[in-house]
């Protein structure tokens, strides 16, 4: 936790919607005039896509069929901690790039599978925006969670977080859904184990509910639209949560437990404008402060 340099960590599944929700972020830090650095967790992938099948290979050989891009170990999470830890004390850090496709191979000028070089953060900005798979990790000997002054989970139910999955990687990476279905399996174990403990950590937890069936996901057609899905939004500490200014606001929605509120999908937007601008404005302000 950093008053001089606040964090703010939006944690998800792949495919679970992180860089969707960062687009809202982005708004409010354009609005609210506050300049945010922004990291990709993809960034701290401890290999490139070539090293990494073979990394998965021999580990498959020595009997290990557990290890995938969730694991701890397939991430350089002791380099994420200390960018937090450094971001928190002084302001500075750096970052680089995990190209995913022909798309972002276009923008980097790197091939897909490779990282871009490290690049130092631009100075003088209020805030980390970290969005990715590990931003709320705290196992033996990590602690990113407790860098974080700020921290969001993205979780859609797992139907549709891999139906989000699935379209996703085939509409833009250029997988088939058998190859999706190859690694939704395969990171089953780290997903239980790496991914789902953060949720625990998280201030806020945004979790999607399709009210459409996905009872098989591997066949549907599109993804559930915002308006055939609610969201549940609940919160560790609700004290200080103006719920009835909230469920006021917010058209349709209602109280489903004492640190809960559930929205209509098409008002997540909406919601997490209201909820978070003043977190972030509080943040800020109190960043400035300290700095000055
Ligand atoms: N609220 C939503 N309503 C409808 N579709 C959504 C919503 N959130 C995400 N999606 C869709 O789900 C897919 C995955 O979303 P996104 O790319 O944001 O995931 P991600 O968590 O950033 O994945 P990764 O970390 O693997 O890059 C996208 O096709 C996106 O349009
Ligand atoms: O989205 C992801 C994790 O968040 C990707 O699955 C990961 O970055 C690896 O990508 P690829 O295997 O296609 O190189």
């Amino acid at each position: 936790m950093s008053k001089k340099y606040p964090i703010i960590s939006v944690v998800g599944s792949s495919g679970a919607g992180t860089s969707t929700v960062k687009a809202t972020f982005d708004q409010i830090f354009r609005r609210e005039g506050v300049k945010a650095v922004s990291i990709e967790g993809d960034a701290f992938h401890r290999f490139n896509r070539a090293d990494m099948k073979a990394e998965l290979e021999r580990r498959y050989a020595a009997g290990d069929a557990t290890f995938s891009h969730f694991s701890f170990e397939a991430n350089a999470l002791e380099d994420l901690e200390r960018v937090f830890r450094e971001y928190g004390e002084t302001g500075a850090g750096r970052t680089r790039h995990y190209v995913h496709d022909a798309k972002e191979a276009e923008k980097y000028g790197v091939e897909p599978g490779h990282f871009t070089d490290w690049a130092p953060f631009e100075e003088n900005t209020d805030l980390l925006f970290y969005e990715g798979l590990h931003g709320c990790v705290s196992t033996e000997g990590i602690n990113i969670a407790a860098h974080a002054d700020l921290k969001i989970g993205v979780v859609p139910v797992i139907n549709l977080e891999w139906i989000q999955k699935i379209h996703r990687d085939r509409a833009q990476r250029g997988y088939t859904t058998e190859a999706v279905t190859d690694v939704i399996l395969r990171r089953m174990h780290a997903y239980v184990h790496c991914i789902v403990p953060q949720f625990s950590q998280t201030d806020i937890n945004f979790q999607r509910v399709p009210v459409v069936d996905t009872s098989n996901p591997f066949i549907t057609r599109w993804i559930p639209t915002p308006d055939e899905s609610l969201i549940v939004i609940r919160f560790r500490n609700p004290r200080g949560i103006d719920f009835p200014y909230l469920t006021s606001m917010i058209h349709g929605s209602w109280m489903s437990r004492a640190n809960s509120i559930v929205i209509p999908g098409n008002k997540q937007d909406l919601a997490m404008q209201l909820i978070l601008t003043p977190l972030i404005e509080r943040l800020v302000r109190e960043g400035r402060r300290a700095r000055a």
